[in-house]
């Protein structure tokens, strides 16, 4: 283990007094742990099996078990690697730095452990010799299970501030050691070694959009959770109430961040793939990105504003229907007439669709009543009121009507809707005026199936939709009617099963439970108190908008899924990490200002990380002249490890290329850790099926996960994981077949922890020329 600078592993002799110091403080840290959580649960049971009547009390209940449940998931998530270390300050002493905070028995003293996330405990993470912050000394504290193993100090002192100019790394030992461990096929928590520039991003304000910059390995989607753990302790009430959300590109991603949160003892958050953010669909099916492009294009809001607008027909010739036997017939301009009376009522176009029922209805009524005055005797006056109202409840009652009724101005869902329409060349044509043909046709999809780019359409269909909510109203009422009978029933039942229960003369003196209980009151005692937690409702509720909303690998979004996410956030509480350099899509971003501008002008912040945590120096020199071909003007970041093995390349030819790679992966697996075969898209079934020939646990495509055995990814696929290994093959075809190409074999280089190897079919592009 290196140990550098002013740090130090605590030499012996003193060590083993200094440990066993250590030791007792951490032995009485878990015995206030084993102490809280017993207490915890205590409240739990006991609230578990109080009695509660009254709605008040349920509801108090509820929220009692709630909470002391999170409380017993936290403490338990805290006692792996509780304590992270101390510091020792000028003036207040030494201060214990953990997962959680511990109280003393003292309370008008510090805590026994202080929460890394409270103020208290930032110099832990921020003191430098530049800036000492009241600090002499920092101690990382590494424990295994519930013993002390080793203790890293760092003096922060004014004399060893003059290689200030160097990487600005705290608790380097720590670092290093958590920074050289094998992966697993999951993120873990930083806590222990947060530095100063991500640190100062995850303790930022809530407000507004913090947009997160950074090149490939710099901590930002550590950094976004962190973050996301630290709101959640800063603004417990609020965001507990409204929720948080993290949207990541793709499920592998979400299952390799999934138990970042929990280990934070944070479990309230909705993790969500942009593909999945609308409750009842999950969007996977594949599209070619053109058609991404054009589906993420803000333009399309009017596009789908046409389309709705198209929906409510006028018919070109004259309708007949016939009620009741009698021909009755209405013109265009009928029709046209009663449109624009029910587009002026309603503003959206399932609201709107009674009113246009209602006027059409009417319309039709009279001209029925018309035909039958002129039947009997040439004029109308012969009907009253109620014979009118009569023929109008017969006229929307005739199966004609009602199908006419659908054809001119449908009930439509928004997933009705956006399938017909893209199903539908001439909608398509009428909905998107000065369009080309080739565009028009990249539109058109006639199978149905639903692609990441569809979720924000069919968010906005919603909104231009609007919902008749009359159904849902009319089930809510039967539904409560029907609580209400069954009510009633059972109170019927006790107060017969009194009367025979009864000693003659007792009639008067005894209370029933019909006494004390209307129908009504014990209808709403059944209603199902609601117990999900606020993500499991945020998750079912289109329409829930979020506290906090947490953007990763947010350079790929589209215009049209920043217009969803804005609409999700109304407040502009948002993080947003990504990095542009890395945008593989043809929809995601160049710059930031031009996707957040148009949803967040004036509201958005930019912040950057500079350092690489992930990748060994000689591996980013290869990944940096990447970046530099496409002469973007973007500094890659600087790495803060080196060495490990040189990374290389071979080139193979055509026909020995999968038989190399699968050969390279065998001798792989006898390192510790995970492994990646990154491949242009073309090729991936070809060498998942060869390997998976050779090797068991082979996963690939969205079902990837490198914590069963290797993967094989596109760039895409591998866009924010990384690996202990990484193979790169065919990089000219990464280049070749990306839309984005350098980007994406950038982003292919820059997965790799420790080593990296690159295989050709022929000669190497010159990017990689470092390598040849
Ligand atoms: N302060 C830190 N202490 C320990 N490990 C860290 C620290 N910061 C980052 N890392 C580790 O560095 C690796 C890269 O971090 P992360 O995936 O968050 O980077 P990223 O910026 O999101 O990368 P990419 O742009 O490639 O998605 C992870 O293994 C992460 O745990």
């Amino acid at each position: 283990m290196p140990t550098t600078r002013s740090e130090r592993a605590v030499a012996p002799p003193a060590a083993d007094t200094q440990l066993a110091l250590e030791q007792e403080y951490v032995t009485d840290l878990y015995a206030r742990l084993d102490a809280a959580r017993d207490l915890a649960a205590r409240r739990l049971r006991q609230a578990i099996t109080s009695p509660a009547v009254s709605p008040q009390d349920l509801q108090e209940r509820d929220a009692t078990v709630r909470f002391q449940s999170e409380r017993v998931t936290a403490l338990d998530a805290a006692e792996a690697g509780l304590v992270v270390g101390r510091i020792d300050r000028v003036t207040d002493g030494a201060l214990y730095v953990g997962r959680i905070g511990l109280a003393a028995d003292d309370a008008r003293t510090d805590p026994a452990l202080v929460d890394w996330r409270a103020p208290a405990a930032r110099p832990f993470y921020t003191a430098t010799p530049m800036h000492p912050l009241g600090v002499v000394r920092r101690r990382h504290i590494r424990t295994r299970g519930r013993t002390v193993v080793r203790l890293d100090d760092e003096v922060i002192d004014a004399l060893t501030a003059a290689d200030a100019d160097g990487l600005q790394i705290t608790g380097e030992a720590a670092l290093l050691a958590a920074l050289g461990a094998s992966r697993t096929g999951r993120m873990t928590d930083i806590v222990r070694t947060i530095q100063a520039e991500q640190d100062r991003i995850i303790r930022a304000d809530a407000g507004g959009v913090l947009v997160v910059q950074g090149g490939p390995g710099t901590g930002k989607t550590a950094v976004a959770l962190h973050r996301a753990a630290y709101l959640l302790y800063t603004h417990r009430e609020r965001l507990a109430r409204r929720g948080l959300l993290v949207v990541g590109p793709t499920p592998t991603f979400l299952r390799y961040i999934a138990d970042v949160l929990p280990s934070l003892g944070e479990t309230g958050v909705l993790l969500s793939g942009l593909g999945q953010l609308r409750p009842g669909v999950d969007a996977r099916a594949e599209e070619a990105p053109e058609a991404a492009a054009l589906k993420g294009r803000l333009e399309m809001a009017e596009v789908l504003e046409r389309a709705v607008a198209a929906r409510q027909v006028v018919p070109d010739a004259p309708v007949t229907v016939l009620v009741d036997g009698t021909p009755v017939r209405l013109r265009p301009v009928d029709v046209a007439r009663v449109r624009t009376s029910a587009r002026k009522a309603a503003r959206l176009h399932n609201p709107g669709r009674p009113e246009f029922a209602r006027r059409l209805v009417d319309l039709l009524a009279k001209r029925y009543a018309d035909a039958l005055g002129a039947g009997i005797d040439g004029g109308r006056d012969l009907f009253g009121r109620d014979d009118v109202a009569a023929l109008r409840r017969e006229v929307g009652g005739e199966p004609e009507v009602r199908a006419l009724v659908q054809r001119l101005w449908p009930r439509l869902t928004a997933e009705r809707f956006l399938r017909e329409f893209l199903a539908d060349p001439a909608a398509i044509a009428e909905a998107t005026p000065g369009w080309s043909a080739a565009d028009r046709a990249r539109l058109h999809r006639p199978d149905g199936a639903w692609t990441v780019a569809d979720v924000p359409l069919l968010e906005e269909a919603d909104e231009l939709l609007g919902s008749d909510d009359s159904a849902e109203r009319g089930r809510a009422g039967r539904d409560h009617r029907r609580r209400l009978a069954e009510a009633q029933a059972t109170l019927d039942l006790l107060h017969g099963s009194r009367s025979t229960d009864l000693e003659d003369g007792e009639d008067g003196e005894v209370l029933s439970a019909g006494d004390l209980l209307t129908a009504e009151r014990l209808a709403d005692r059944q209603r199902e108190l609601d117990l999900r937690t606020t993500a499991e409702r945020a998750a079912a509720d289109r329409t829930w908008t979020f506290g906090h909303v947490v953007v990763d690998e947010a350079q790929e979004l589209s215009p049209m899924a920043w217009r969803l996410l804005a609409r999700r956030c109304p407040t502009r509480s948002m993080t947003v990490v990504g990095d542009v350099a890395q945008t593989g899509t043809l929809a995601g971003a160049d710059r930031w200002a031009e996707v957040l501008d148009p949803h967040a002008a004036g509201l958005w912040r930019l912040e950057e990380l500079t350092v690489n945590y992930r990748t060994p120096a000689e591996i980013m020199a290869v990944a940096a002249d990447v970046l530099a071909a496409g002469g973007t003007g973007l500094t890659p970041p600087r790495s803060v490890r080196e060495g490990g093995e040189p990374p290389e390349a071979e080139t193979t030819g055509e026909e020995h290329l999968v038989g190399r790679v699968v050969e390279r992966v065998v001798d792989w697996t006898a390192h510790e850790g995970t492994l990646a075969v990154v491949v242009p898209p073309s090729r991936a079934a070809a060498v998942a099926d060869a390997l998976s020939a050779k090797l068991a646990g082979i996963t690939s495509g969205p079902e990837a996960d490198s914590a069963r055995g290797p993967v094989v990814l596109t760039p895409t696929e591998a866009k924010g994981l990384e690996f202990d290994s990484v193979l790169v093959v065919d990089p000219q075809g990464v280049l070749d077949e990306g839309v984005r190409g350098r980007n994406d074999l950038y982003v292919a280089l820059t997965r790799a922890t420790q080593r990296l190897a690159v295989l050709a079919p022929g000669a190497l592009p010159a990017e990689l020329s470092r390598l040849a």
